[in-house]
Formats: C-alpha cells, sequence, structure tokens
C-alpha cells in the first residue's frame, strides 16, 4: 500500500472513529472529558505534575472526569462528594487496585497487600496488620524501642548544633524514621546517621520508589510490557530485590535465633508476632507472605512519612510564628528538656493542627494509589465501566477554595475549632485515603510524624535562610511516588 491511500485511509478513518466514539461514549454515558487524540490518548495532558494538570481539567470538566491513557480508560475523581461515593458508598466496586507492570517481579504482585486485590489473602493480611501490628495495644508496647531512636536523633541535632554544622534535613529524618520503622518491625537498628550504610539503604529505598513512581509506557500499552522500553520494571526488579534479600536474612536470623536459644526471650516486635502467628494456627501465614508483607511496609511507610516530617520543618521554618506557637505549646505543656511520648499527642493541640496543614498542604501520596473497580457501577448519572483505573486527586481537593479559606497558605489555625481530621471519615481530608483501603500504617504514621516533628523543634532554634530564590521556591515539589521537596532542606540547629 502506497503513502497516499495509507493517508487516505487515515482521513476517512479518523472522522468515522470520532462518530464511534461520540456514539459509544452517549450510549454508556461515560463522565465527560478532554478530547483523547488517536493511540496516546490524553497521556501527554498529565505533564510533569498530573495532580496539578489534573485539577486544571477538573475545573472544565468537572469532578467525575474521564482520560483515555493510552489504551486504558481512567476516571479522575476530584471533589470530596465524588471522594466520598467512591470510598464510602460504594467503596466496594472501587477497591481493587490497577496493577502497575513494574510490580511484576519476584512474584511480589502475587503475594503484595498492596496490590493484590479484595480477596481472602488480603483480607487476612489487613487484620494482621489491624490486630496485630497497629493497633493500640500492640503500638503502645513497642513504644520504648521507638522512643530509644528519638533520642539518638535529639543528640544527633545536637551534636551538629555543637558543632555549627547545617543539617540536611530529610538524610536526618529519614535515617531516624528508618529506624523508627526497624525498631518497631525488628526491634534492631538499621542504620547511624552519616553512615555508609544509610546510605545504602537509602539508595534501595528511593531506588524503588524513584522507578515505582515514574510514568511508564507500558502501564498505558500493555503490548510493551514484556519489552519494557524505559527500563523501569528490571530497575525495580534489581532494588526489590535486594530489599527483599535484606528482609529473607532478617527472618532467617530470628528463626534461627528462636530455635537454637534455649531460654529465648521473645521481642516486642512485628518479626516475633509474624512468626508467632506463622508457626501457631491462627491464620496461615507462609514465611514468603511475612518477607514481601515487611517488605511492602518499609515500601509504604519511608518515603511518606520521612517527605511529610521534611515538609513540616520547611513550612515552619518560613513561618517562624506557627514555629515559636508550636515550640512555646512543646515547651510549656511537656516542659523544657524533656522528650514528649507518644501519648502526650492529644495533650498538643497545636502540634496536631501542624501535622494536619502539613498533609493538607503536601499530601504524600496526591493521587493516592490507582483504585480500580471491580465490576460496572453508576455514579452521579454516569457509567463506569468494571476494570476502569480510578485516580482520586486528594490534592485537588486539599487546594479546593470552595472548602478551604486561603487553601495555598500554610494556616494550623483553621483546625483549631473544629473537629476535622485525616483518619478517613472527613472526605475534604483523605490524605491516607479512605474505606477498605486506607492506609493500614495510619495509626504508625499518626504517633512518627507528632513525635518526629516534635523533637527537631522542642529544643532547638533553626538557622535557616530564605535566599534570592524566595519562600515559594522551597514549596517546589517532584511528583512521584511520594510528593518531595525539589529542593532537600538544609538549616542549622541551635540548642535552646
Ligand atoms: C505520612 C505517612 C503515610 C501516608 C500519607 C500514607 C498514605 C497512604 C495512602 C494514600 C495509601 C493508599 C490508599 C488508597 O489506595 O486509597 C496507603 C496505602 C498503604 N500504606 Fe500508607 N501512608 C503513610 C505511612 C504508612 C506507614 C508508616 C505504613 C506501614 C508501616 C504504611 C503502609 C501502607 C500499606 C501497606 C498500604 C497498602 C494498603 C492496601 O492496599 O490495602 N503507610 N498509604
Amino acid at each position: 500500500m502506497d503513502n497516499f491511500v495509507l493517508l487516505v485511509l487515515l482521513f476517512l478513518a479518523l472522522p468515522a472513529w470520532l462518530l464511534y466514539r461520540r456514539w459509544s461514549l452517549r450510549r454508556r454515558k461515560l463522565p465527560p472529558g478532554p478530547f483523547p487524540p488517536p493511540i496516546i490518548g490524553n497521556i501527554l495532558q498529565l505533564g510533569q505534575h498530573p495532580n496539578r494538570s489534573l485539577a486544571k481539567l477538573a475545573r472544565t470538566y468537572g469532578p467525575l472526569m474521564s482520560l483515555r491513557l493510552g489504551s486504558s480508560y481512567a476516571v479522575i475523581v476530584s471533589s470530596s462528594e465524588m471522594a466520598k461515593e467512591v470510598l464510602q458508598k460504594h467503596d466496594a466496586v472501587f477497591s481493587g487496585r490497577a496493577m502497575p507492570t513494574c510490580v511484576k517481579v519476584h512474584d511480589h504482585h502475587n503475594v503484595s497487600m498492596n496490590v493484590i486485590p479484595l480477596g481472602s489473602r488480603w483480607r487476612k493480611f489487613r487484620k494482621i496488620c489491624a490486630e496485630k501490628l497497629f493497633s493500640n495495644i500492640r503500638l503502645d508496647g513497642s513504644e520504648e524501642l521507638r522512643t530509644e531512636r528519638l533520642t539518638k536523633l535529639r543528640e544527633y541535632v545536637r551534636e551538629c548544633s555543637e558543632g555549627g554544622r547545617e543539617m540536611n534535613v530529610v538524610e536526618a529524618t529519614f535515617v531516624t524514621m528508618m529506624n523508627l520503622m526497624w525498631a518497631t518491625l525488628f526491634s534492631s537498628e538499621m542504620t547511624t546517621y552519616d553512615s555508609d550504610a544509610s546510605q545504602e539503604l537509602k539508595e534501595i529505598i528511593n531506588g524503588i520508589t524513584r522507578y515505582m513512581g515514574l510514568p511508564n509506557v507500558a502501564d498505558f500499552f500493555p503490548i510493551f510490557e514484556r519489552l519494557d522500553p524505559q527500563g523501569i520494571k528490571r530497575k525495580v526488579e534489581f532494588y526489590m530485590g535486594k530489599l527483599l534479600a535484606i528482609m529473607g536474612d532478617l527472618v532467617e536470623q530470628r528463626l534461627k535465633s528462636r530455635r537454637s536459644t534455649l531460654h529465648y526471650q521473645k521481642k516486642n516486635d512485628f518479626l516475633e508476632t509474624l512468626l508467632d502467628i506463622h508457626e501457631g494456627g491462627e491464620y496461615d501465614l507462609s514465611l514468603k507472605e511475612i518477607k514481601h508483607l515487611l517488605t511492602d511496609l518499609i515500601i509504604a511507610g519511608a518515603d511518606t512519612t520521612s517527605s511529610t516530617t521534611e515538609w513540616a520543618m520547611t513550612e515552619l521554618l518560613l513561618n517562624p510564628d506557627k514555629l515559636s506557637k508550636a515550640k512555646h505549646e512543646l515547651r510549656t505543656i511537656i516542659g523544657e528538656n524533656k522528650q514528649m511520648r507518644e501519648s502526650d499527642i492529644s495533650r498538643l493541640p497545636y502540634l496536631k493542627a501542624v501535622v494536619k496543614e502539613v498533609l493538607r498542604c503536601h499530601p504524600p501520596s496526591p493521587l493516592l494509589a490507582p483504585h480500580k473497580t471491580e465490576e460496572d457501577v453508576e455514579l452521579n448519572g454516569y457509567i463506569i465501566p468494571k476494570h476502569t483505573k480510578v485516580l482520586i486527586n486528594v490534592w485537588a481537593i486539599t487546594k479546593d477554595p470552595t472548602l478551604w479559606t486561603d487553601p495555598n497558605s500554610f494556616e494550623p489555625e483553621r483546625f483549631l475549632d473544629n473537629n476535622i481530621d485525616f483518619k478517613g471519615q472527613d472526605f475534604e481530608l483523605i490524605p491516607f485515603g479512605s474505606g477498605r483501603r486506607i492506609c493500614p500504617g495510619l495509626p504508625l504514621a499518626y504517633r512518627m510524624l507528632h513525635v518526629l516533628v516534635a523533637t527537631l523543634i522542642h529544643n532547638f532554634d533553626w538557622k535557616f535562610e530564605v535566599g534570592a530564590e524566595g519562600k515559594e521556591a522551597h514549596r517546589t515539589d517532584v511528583f512521584g511516588l511520594a510528593l518531595q521537596k525539589a529542593f532537600p532542606l538544609r538549616a542549622t540547629p541551635i540548642s535552646l
């Protein structure tokens, strides 16, 4: 066929295709959306900051919007009312997971709680998390382990202060957060500040989260899945392999100690609980499932918690009046030179408001994790077909001027005279999601976020220069698995 005939065919096919699309849209009453150019659809409209681009498109097409991303169809939810419909009223239908191609490595896609569909295995993981890992009793039991790690953070900040050293806040919070997680999971210390081990672990976790967060051609066009043209799956396979091997070693060592030590003293951590379940009869939990579950908890908890703490410090340093209020509250209620405990959180309304406001301004998962419909469902007069990818634009909701006065300014005070919380009931603030797929680590993240921020400000002032680039440059973010700061925060602590 020569080029001319091909051109004529294309010329004739395009209007026919447009007519067909209009007809099928009308017939199926899909939500409205921007026109999808042939083949690529609306991919290019996602841009570098999909949360912002989608929020802008939603201003034209409404809170329930259709997009064609390559060969897949997606619906974007952009208002608190629609989020409530999706995550509360029709939760069961919308709680499937759109499986990213890159997690199909080391059999993770068949075992990982983060990506497997609702079903008996997923329910088992969620029950174990809720009852055995993240219940208040369990978390109270492991608090001492976390307090020790916070004391080390305090010592490290003091050392920086005595040496007049500038601190890279995200490095320090990452190490502390990893140590808090490691303490809770394994009652051991993973890394020390400025050490090679901390760099290696950071590289592995950053590698996984960076590559998982990249837009992948193979997700838009499944025919490229095997080819993996951007090499994303190969990279995730490499880093995931390393993390699974670390988990495997920890599990093996613990099993060995449990079996070889005569008067073995049980530890107060998640791994001990998981191995007790594995050896007892309450749930059928294999060693493979334990390794993948631990890997999931680390991947899901790492960047989200440390980047939120970095954002909190950034906003407090950019708003010294808010920093003074938070510090004053800590020093009057907890006392000078004392370390706050997790049980003190409820006595610190301003600190709680700071954490809420940070999660509102900088939700770490701005589109949550992609959901998927399990069957056809009617919503707001439209039909959402089975297997539709559903993105909930939490970022758009937290910047909605009809819900929030002056939504772009950092105002913890907005939370002082109401009970709005981020635990999944108030749909204007759902950084952890809501419904069946709500973040299971929320109770641990809640504790860690408050005590991390408190430890950094309670007994320290901070020398921080905004610089010629201006305040807004410090608020620039990079879209990925977690919404990270574009430039790391550096500031010098001064002991009080
Ligand atoms: C600031 C901290 C955190 C934020 C903002 C956050 C947010 C989220 C979000 C938005 C989701 C997806 C919800 C959805 O699909 O609708 C999620 C899922 C998840 N999170 Fe978190 N998370 C945080 C910390 C943690 C921690 C500390 C852990 C564990 C130690 C954790 C474990 C998980 C897991 C396992 C899932 C997958 C659940 C499932 O698909 O059933 N997260 N998280």
